[in-house]
């Protein structure tokens, strides 16, 4: 009998056909409390479950008790409860590599349409503002030879700093918790501290994963050190920076903008003060939203749980420590 498996996404067909021959799949909409209740049998039988963006607690995982193995369609992870998941001895897979250049194509997006204030301007223009010469009120601030400070050197920082040093000839300072001798190497980069990063970078661009160490890492003393003219980007999960207080600050003038892909709740609430700021540049979290990214990262998460499902991860193991019990 072919294993149980849990589908919370929807995948491409050809996937989905590829899922069928090695599982029984259960598709449901999302992993709701109601959703669960309503396939309580699958759910107590599924040995496998793949999706994303669904929150995976212990509350959820004991209603699943033959579960071997998770695969998450992103390479954040922070909406599972990994512990517990290692504790009862479950895989959890994910899709770090195949959407790195397209997230760091993002994060540069970012940085431009900010300093540009491209989508501003652009709307200017659509409302028939542009009528003759424009004026210093339609002027950005230069991105090329300007310093970017980049908060987390992983694989996206690193392609980040690729294009912005070799690309856009900007001096690198970075901030992790060791040191990237390729970075350095490279790019040129220097490490620095998180105080010394915010206190000199003109962009600080913050590239993160969300646990309890990075939650509210940027927050009103850390925005309190940035320049006046800097811009702060967040393409890494919203929780890192306190919103409230990052509203604050670019309220004050405290710093010249903010190029965010990502918030402390999404989607963003059409009443929030940040969809009133000219100098804020607002994306629905799209980081890896490209028709090829969103396929490959699909295509790695179907290969990660047949992987994970019969013995045999090689790579993409987020608690590799369960392959050795
Ligand atoms: N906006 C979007 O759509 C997307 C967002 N993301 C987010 O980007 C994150 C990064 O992805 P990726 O580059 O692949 O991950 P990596 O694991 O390769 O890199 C993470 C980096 O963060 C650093 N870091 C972690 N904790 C701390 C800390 N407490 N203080 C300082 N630095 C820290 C790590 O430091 P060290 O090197 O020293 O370990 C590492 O350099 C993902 O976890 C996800 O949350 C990812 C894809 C798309
Ligand atoms: O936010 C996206 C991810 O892959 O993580």
């Amino acid at each position: 009998m072919k294993p149980s498996v849990i589908l919370y996404k929807a995948l491409p067909d050809d996937l989905t056909q590829r899922l069928e021959t090695y599982f029984n799949l259960v598709q449901v909409k999302d992993l709701s409390p109601q959703t669960v209740s309503q396939n309580a049998d699958a759910f107590a039988h599924a040995e496998g479950m793949l999706g994303s963006s669904q929150t995976v607690n212990r509350e959820l995982l004991e209603k699943m008790p033959a579960l071997r193995a998770a695969s998450t369609v992103s390479v954040g992870y922070n909406n599972y409860d990994v512990p517990a998941l290692t504790e009862r001895g479950i895989v959890l897979m994910h899709t770090p590599t195949v959407l790195t250049e397209t997230v760091a194509d993002t994060l540069m997006t970012l940085v431009l349409t900010t300093a540009r204030r491209a989508v501003d301007v652009a709307q200017r223009v659509k409302r028939g503002e542009w009528r003759s010469g424009i004026t210093p009120d339609w002027f950005g601030v230069d991105v090329h030879h300007k310093t970017m400070g980049i908060v987390g050197m992983g694989r996206i920082g690193m392609a980040l700093a690729q294009r912005a040093n070799l690309g856009f000839g900007m001096p690198i300072l970075y901030h992790a918790r060791s040191r990237h001798q390729e970075a350095e190497a490279r790019f040129n980069a220097r490490h620095c501290s998180l105080d010394t990063l915010l206190a000199e970078s003109d962009f600080v661009c913050l590239v993160l994963p969300l646990t309890d160490e990075t939650h509210h890492l940027i927050s009103a003393p850390q925005l309190a050190k940035m320049k006046a003219s800097a811009i702060l980007i967040n393409g890494g999960r919203g929780p890192v920076v306190d919103e409230k207080a990052l509203i604050a600050a670019l309220q004050a003038g405290q710093i010249h903008g903010a190029g965010l892909d990502v918030f402390e709740q999404e989607p963003l609430p059409v009443d929030s003060p940040l969809l009133e700021m000219s100098n804020v540049v607002a994306l629905p979290h799209i980081g890896s939203a490209t028709f090829e990214t969103r396929y490959n990262m699909a295509a790695c998460a179907v290969d990660n749980l047949i992987a994970a499902l019969t013995g045999k991860v090689e790579q993409n193991c987020v608690n590799p420590q369960v392959l050795k019990s």
